[in-house]
């Protein structure tokens, strides 16, 4: 069902990657429509600041790619916060581990296959294998093997790549952190995500009255559907 226009006490809280701009070869070729940076401004201006962008990407990464973005950013899983105008900061940095280590031994593993991309994080690191998709289950299983040493992180399947990050972020926490303040607090939660990662805060939001939004196909707890970014802009578009 779609969903209706984004209510005027909404506080809104949109996933980055297959939910406002489409899904690329690589984690650097995605292209921000150039419509939406003065739509998120112009929502953010309309819900009195209540909007956030929550992310598996570093939030440095998404300033990057949103650069006049003027609300908060919870990036890495909801492991870093990037109000707006302070630096960016780790809320649940994983301690007890060699973060440039791990991305090291990533590395290792990917070597023989340069198709595999290794995008290191703040606090962990993905391998990529949307180039070879036949060997996601290596992938994974290699993954897997590498995280029995790490216990103070969660393995993160994600679309065509495999993620290692602090096991105690969630797209969720990053939500309730947020609606816990203002200008947050006391509105009505509404969550856009298209992954697997997004369906905890999808229950999140629900939980706390609000309304969750997949995009695209796949099960989902989600009350609301969009099919695709564009989708998303338009909905944007409508309330802004
Ligand atoms: O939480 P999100 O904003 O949806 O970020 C999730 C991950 O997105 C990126 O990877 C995905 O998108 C890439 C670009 O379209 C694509 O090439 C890749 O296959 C996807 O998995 C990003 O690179 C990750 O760090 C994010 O965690």
């Amino acid at each position: 069902m779609l969903p209706d226009r984004i209510p005027a006490d909404a506080a809104l809280f949109l996933d980055f990657d297959g939910c406002l701009v489409e899904i690329a070869p690589t984690p650097d070729a995605v292209r921000v429509p150039p419509e939406l940076p003065p739509v998120l401004s112009r929502l953010h201006d309309r819900l009195g600041g209540a909007v956030a962008l929550i992310s598996g990407r570093a939030a440095g990464d998404l300033r990057r790619f949103l650069p006049g973005f003027p609300g908060a950013v919870a990036g890495s899983h909801g492991a870093e916060l990037s109000l707006p105008g302070q630096p960016v900061r780790p809320v649940m940095a994983a301690d007890g581990f060699d973060v440039a280590r791990l991305q090291d031994r990533v590395r290792q593993l990917a070597a023989p296959h340069p198709a595999l991309l290794v995008e290191p994080k703040p606090h962990g690191v993905v391998l990529h294998y949307r180039a070879a998709p036949d060997l996601g289950g290596w992938v994974t299983q290699a993954m897997i093997r590498l995280a029995g040493d790490y216990p103070m992180l969660a393995l993160q399947p994600a679309k065509m790549a495999v993620e290692l990050r602090p096991a105690g972020a969630g797209k969720d926490r990053a939500l309730a952190g947020l609606m816990a303040q203002p200008p947050f607090a006391g509105r009505l939660p509404v969550y856009a995500g298209d992954d697997l990662t997004d369906e905890a805060a999808i229950a999140e939001a629900q939980a706390l009255g609000g309304f969750g939004v997949k995009v695209g196909p796949g099960d989902s707890a989600a009350r609301h559907r969009l099919p695709d970014p564009a989708a998303v802009l338009r909905w944007l578009e409508d309330a802004a």
